[in-house]
């Protein structure tokens, strides 16, 4: 079957991959359109151009020369990617060496691309994104030449009050001595090794080394990861003498997004940013373009903090920076600082707990990175079947899966029984508190359980299985729901964000019945008793459903969505083993997301499947460019 939308100007090969499905038509007009622009008729530069296109809108910054073969194709064709008229690598790469369009070629009244040499081959850019990296890549190299001054005996000491004495190899405490003597630091770790707990902690002895009038700006990529970060960064505050109204922001508005702007941010180059330290949280979600804006506009004394886990899914747009910055040429020295400060952390000897760094690890600190690695929310099984996934382990996958475990179930594609009794039990408890007007009761509930699918539509996405699970859930309560009239218990997914009422895109929240002294209230009729409350730390955040615009109910998620969330169990529901959405990275974020229990519903194939395919995203940053 096809499925791609053919270009009508497309001819020859460029046709051909388009109706394999290689290529969309976008992909095609716009590889047309440059060539015509640019002067070029070779049909290899034309292909090539196109699949430059084609990588940044699957995610990647650039075409891996070497691999331009690496492509999938939507799941339900049956094209033989193999069989296309695949140019040989040379003849393309001859061609783009000649091309106008080639940036450095001679001639050429428009050159958007650049071929550029690493040490593992040849990249083929748009040069936008070229550009982006290059600014990445100077800025940091620029920020890693000089160090803080700090000082030490002061340092120290504050180390030992937010992370005791150093009587063991500590990565939190390690963490946080390198934020304190390098402008720019990578935190990175799985779900719950104390990410947010070592930022704050980081904070603090900042501002014990420079007052309450240190400038701290708190950014994440979404609305709903910065409403997260600001409400636990809070909750630690007083504990940690922490400015009490620390705010955070999403990245667009720490940067000042003026709509319609041309310089687009406020915040640039040529006007920085007014802080001391910056923290962004969630950065394996942040895109290359957003982070070379950042990274630009950040002033060269303003402490950097970059925060995230790089094995999960990333930003939609172009890039995997977070996991390119963990992984790219080491570069920076150690300050005598940081020697002597955790000195005695970085002498210890490797040990399987993990508590000691590798040699890799201790080298990559001169690069400003770190990673925790030690969960403090959930262990045991979870965190071995993640761990797992994570190294591509498909044989330790479905060991753990079908080892005794009460962390871990797999069930085969028709059995039901598990998710359906845990959709219904859940909605049980939500529904229950929920009429009694128990919002903390009922925002709880909902994160019992939560029903994950990789896919949107078809037979295995997110549409198919809430409207399922809704039925499961009717039928136990011996009553038809109908999502387009609030009930209480009724489960709300926020699709957009609305500063106005502070919900984000990605939250999630329940419609409760109002209190009985509402009712009464003539000032607020009928419908009105029933509200919508979404959590917002430890109280909840009440609104009337008329102000939701943007809201589904939501008895299944996309994994996507669910980044960012916990829940006690998690059910995976498995796509089948051909889905190019079935990735590693998709997987691991998906089983992270449970304190409990994971149940995995699938089959064998597709569990293997998606542990050994992973999401394919070339870029330049973890290589060394050869001028
Ligand atoms: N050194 C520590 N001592 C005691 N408790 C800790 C420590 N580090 C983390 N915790 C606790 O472990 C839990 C998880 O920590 P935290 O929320 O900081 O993790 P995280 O890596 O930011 O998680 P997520 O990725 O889900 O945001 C929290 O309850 C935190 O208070």
């Amino acid at each position: 079957m096809i499925t791609a939308t053919v270009a009508q100007r497309g001819k020859g090969v460029l046709r051909e991959f388009n109706e394999a499905g290689v290529l969309a038509a976008a992909d095609v007009h716009v590889a047309l359109r440059l060539a015509h622009l640019g002067g070029e008729a070779s049909e290899d530069v034309l292909l090539a151009t196109a699949l430059a296109v084609r990588a940044v809108r699957s995610g990647s910054v650039c075409l891996d020369l070497n691999r331009f073969r690496d492509v999938t194709v939507d799941d339900e064709s049956e094209v033989d990617v193999d069989a296309l008229p695949w140019p040989d690598v040379a003849d393309v790469t001859a061609a783009l060496r000649r091309s106008p369009l080639i940036i450095g070629g001679e001639r050429g009244p428009l050159r958007p691309l650049r071929l550029v040499e690493t040490d593992e081959g040849l990249l083929l850019y748009l040069d936008r994104y070229f550009l982006q990296e290059q600014m990445i890549r100077q800025v940091l190299d620029q920020r890693s030449a000089s160090h803080p001054e700090v000082d030490v005996d002061a340092l120290a000491s504050q180390l030992t009050l937010r992370f005791g004495d150093a009587s063991a190899p500590d990565r939190q405490r390690i963490a946080a001595a390198l934020a304190a003597t390098t402008w720019t630091t990578v935190i990175a770790g799985g779900p719950g090794t104390g990410k947010t707990h070592t930022v704050a902690r980081i904070l603090a002895i900042l501002v014990a080394a420079q007052g309450k009038s240190l400038r701290i700006g708190l950014a994440a990529p979404t609305g709903k990861a910065a409403a997260r970060l600001q409400e636990s960064v809070s909750e630690q505050s007083a504990e940690l003498s922490l400015p009490p109204d620390l705010s955070a922001m999403t990245l667009h508005r720490l940067l000042g997004w003026q709509p319609g702007s041309k310089s687009r941010f406020k915040y640039n180059a040529g006007n920085r940013l007014p802080y001391d330290v910056v923290v962004v949280d969630e950065t394996s979600m942040v895109s290359l373009t957003m982070m070379s804006r950042l990274l630009e506009a950040v002033r060269p004394d303003t402490r950097v903090l970059l925060v995230g886990d790089p094995d999960q899914l990333t930003s939609v747009d172009a890039g995997a920076v977070l996991a390119d910055l963990v992984a790219r040429p080491v570069t920076g020295s150690l300050t005598p600082a940081l020697t002597s400060l955790v000195g005695h952390d970085l002498d210890a000897a490797d040990d399987p707990d993990e508590k000691a760094l590798t040699a890799v690890e201790r080298d990559r600190l001169r690069s400003g990175v770190v990673r925790l690695s030690r969960g403090r929310r959930f262990g045991g099984e979870i965190a071995d079947l993640a761990v797992a996934v994570r190294d591509g382990d498909a044989d330790a996958v479905l060991r753990l899966l079908g080892g005794a475990s009460s962390n871990l179930s797999f069930h085969g594609p028709e059995d039901l029984v598990g998710v359906r009794k845990d959709v219904v039990d859940t909605a049980a408890v939500v529904t229950e508190a929920a009429l009694q007007g128990r919002a903390v009761e009922a925002l709880d509930g909902l994160e019992r359980h939560r029903l994950l699918c990789a896919h949107r539509d078809g037979p295995y996405g997110v549409q198919r299985w809430a409207r399922t699970a809704m039925e499961w859930v009717g039928e136990a309560q011996g009553t038809i729901l109908d999502p387009a009239r609030w009930y209480p218990g009724q489960p709300l997914l926020v699709t957009a964000n609305d500063h106005e009422t502070r919900i984000y895109n990605g939250d999630t929240g329940v419609i409760v019945q109002g209190e009985d002294e509402r009712a009464d209230d003539p000032a607020v009729p009928g419908p009105a008793r029933l509200w919508a409350a979404f959590q917002r730390g430890s109280t909840p955040f009440l609104l009337h459903p008329s102000q939701l615009s943007a809201i589904q109910t939501v008895y299944a998620m996309t994994i996507h969505r669910s980044q960012g969330s916990q829940y006690n169990t998690v059910t995976v529901l498995l796509p089948a083993e051909a889905s190019s959405l079935l990735t590693r990275e998709l997987l691991y974020t998906a089983i992270t997301r449970a304190r409990k229990h994971v149940r995995v519903i699938g089959t064998e194939a597709a569990v293997r499947a998606g542990v050994e395919r992973q999401v394919l995203r070339a870029s330049g940053l973890r290589r060394t460019l050869r001028e």
